[in-house]
């Protein structure tokens, strides 16, 4: 371990020499913790840190002024459409993705570095569970998905399909998700097929550049942003493990869409076919200012405008067809070939802008006081996992329907919007539809016909509770066989032992 002497030498030079500030009144314990996060610092990177995040609050924050003039929507020819495709062409998406699948060349990879701030929680979002029928969590959900879709690619192609799945965390997430992975017996993957990695952290800086002490022994860090993606596939030597495995394309998703696809055969059927090298599922923007990011050109260049950073005006404008000129809203549900990130983590990581967050950072005072900021006192800055669009050779955009691809969970209940009965109810809304559409009939409590409500007003409940396990249909896919002109009252529970029953 690096002594306090040379751990002093290494902050004078990255003019940080005061988060040592404490460091003689310290227990031996802390005083080593400190000391040793100190010393992972490395001081030219920290100077560059602290005078970037400074120099970026100087500058006016959000949307950039001269943004209206270089803006304008994707053009259609780069957008494919889930919802305005004839089936033919959907099928032909689909069978290539599952076709890829079936060969292990498709990995999944989790973005799960985040702290839950909105939602309110303490442990990683993935252990949230929103209330549904089953109590499954948002990481279950995604577990049992992927085992569905390697069961569905494997019986259409003959093979043992493998869709190895990437969880990137951070320091906050990484402990509590393996441990849960692991109390979970991995929802019954093999665990050699998840791989969890960390993201980097970095610390928290005042207006004035100097790194926040957030207690008398630790300084205040926060993680590099989804975008710390690029640098994480570098540090954990993740692309060769990629390789190693066979795998060309990776469908990278967030972890709040308690609707997400993954993998999706359609999207990854679609950019495979039309050459793409980097991809973007949208869904159309619910309201102007609703918070996603939007998929667009600036400078003729694709890529995404966050919700942050585009201006009220902008973001109000209308197309000639009476909708939003901006309203390609990005979900976080991203399409890369192997060779693209390859390239990405050699040559562009280090051109990615960093954003910057004014935040409430709590903090020790000079007396050693801990305060709790009433108002704004730091700086994170965060990489946009986005930011790497402008560098794709063939970038596409595939359109898909809201409600059956996007239900994210943001907020705690006390919000009006992305909570989770939003989600709980998105999701119980689609199973409805699905069971409908496969011609399962729901009767009330003396057994009389329900009326069915395919389309649900706005973010209603469905008339009747019903939630279909992943392992039985992960895409509403191949329901007949177990709803069709069968009679059901609610709930209806389709996990696999229902399924076994129902099965003629
Ligand atoms: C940097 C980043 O990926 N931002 C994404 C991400 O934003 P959040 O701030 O995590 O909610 O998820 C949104 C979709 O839920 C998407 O629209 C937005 O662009």
């Amino acid at each position: 371990m690096a002594s306090e002497q040379d751990v002093r030498a290494r902050l004078q030079r990255a003019g940080q020499e005061h988060l040592l500030r404490f460091c003689g009144e310290l227990a031996p314990g802390p005083r080593a913790a400190l000391l040793a996060e100190l010393e992972a610092l490395e001081p030219d990177a920290l100077r560059e840190h602290c005078r970037r995040a400074a120099a970026a609050c100087a500058r006016p924050l959000g949307p950039l002024p001269d943004l209206a003039a270089r803006l304008q929507p994707l053009p259609p020819e780069r957008v494919g459409s889930a919802s305005r495709s004839d089936p033919e062409t959907l099928r032909l998406w689909e069978e290539e993705g599952f076709h890829q699948i079936a060969q292990n060349k498709v990995a999944v990879l989790l973005l799960a570095g985040g702290q839950g701030t909105r939602l309110g929680v303490t442990y990683p979002k993935g252990m949230y569970q929103v209330g549904l029928p089953s109590q499954k969590t948002l990481y279950q959900l995604q577990a049992e998905r992927i085992r569905r879709v390697e069961q569905l690619a494997g019986q259409r192609y003959h093979t043992h399909c493998t869709i190895p799945w990437y969880i990137m965390t951070s320091e906050f997430t990484l402990e509590p998700t393996a441990k849960f992975f692991k109390e979970h017996g991995f929802f019954h993957l093999d665990p050699d097929n998840v791989i969890m990695f960390e993201q980097r952290m970095l610390p928290a800086v005042t207006f004035n550049g100097k790194a926040i002490l957030e207690r008398k022994d630790k300084i205040a860090m926060a993680p590099d942003g989804n975008g710390g993606l690029y640098c994480a596939l570098m540090d954990n030597h993740i692309l060769e493990d990629m390789e190693r495995r066979g795998v060309e394309f990776v469908h990278v998703y967030c972890v709040d869409n308690i609707l997400v696809r993954l993998p999706d055969p359609v999207f990854i059927g679609f950019c495979v076919l039309r050459g793409a090298d980097c991809g973007a599922k949208v869904v159309e923007k619910a309201y102007p200012e609703e918070p996603v990011g939007v998929v667009c050109q600036v400078d003729g260049v694709p890529q995404v405008v966050e919700y942050s950073e585009i201006s009220p005006e902008i973001a109000q404008l209308c197309g000639p067809e009476g909708g939003l000129l901006y309203s390609e809203g990005n979900i976080c549900n991203h399409f890369f070939t192997r060779g693209f990130l390859q390239m990405v983590t050699r040559e562009f990581e280090p051109l990615l802008k960093p954003h910057v967050a004014v935040k409430k950072v709590p903090y020790v005072d000079e007396e050693g006081n801990l305060v709790k900021p009433p108002k704004p006192n730091g700086i994170k800055m965060e990489k946009f996992v986005f930011d790497v669009f402008p560098f794709a050779k063939n970038f596409v955009a595939f359109e898909v329907l809201r409600e059956e691809e996007f239900s994210p969970l943001k907020n705690a209940d006390s919000g009006d919007r992305d909570t989770p009965s939003t989600a709980r109810r998105a999701l119980l809304a689609q199973h409805y539809r699905w069971a409908l559409r496969a011609g399962a009939q729901f009767l009330d409590a003396c057994g009389a016909r329900l009326p069915e409500l395919p389309s649900l007003p706005g973010s209603g409940d469905p008339p009747v509770i019903c939630e279909i396990s992943p392992l039985v249909s992960c895409f509403g896919e191949d329901l007949e066989t177990y709803l069709q002109g069968r009679e059901f009252q609610s709930p209806l529970i389709l996990d696999e032992n229902r399924a076994r029953a129902l099965r003629p």
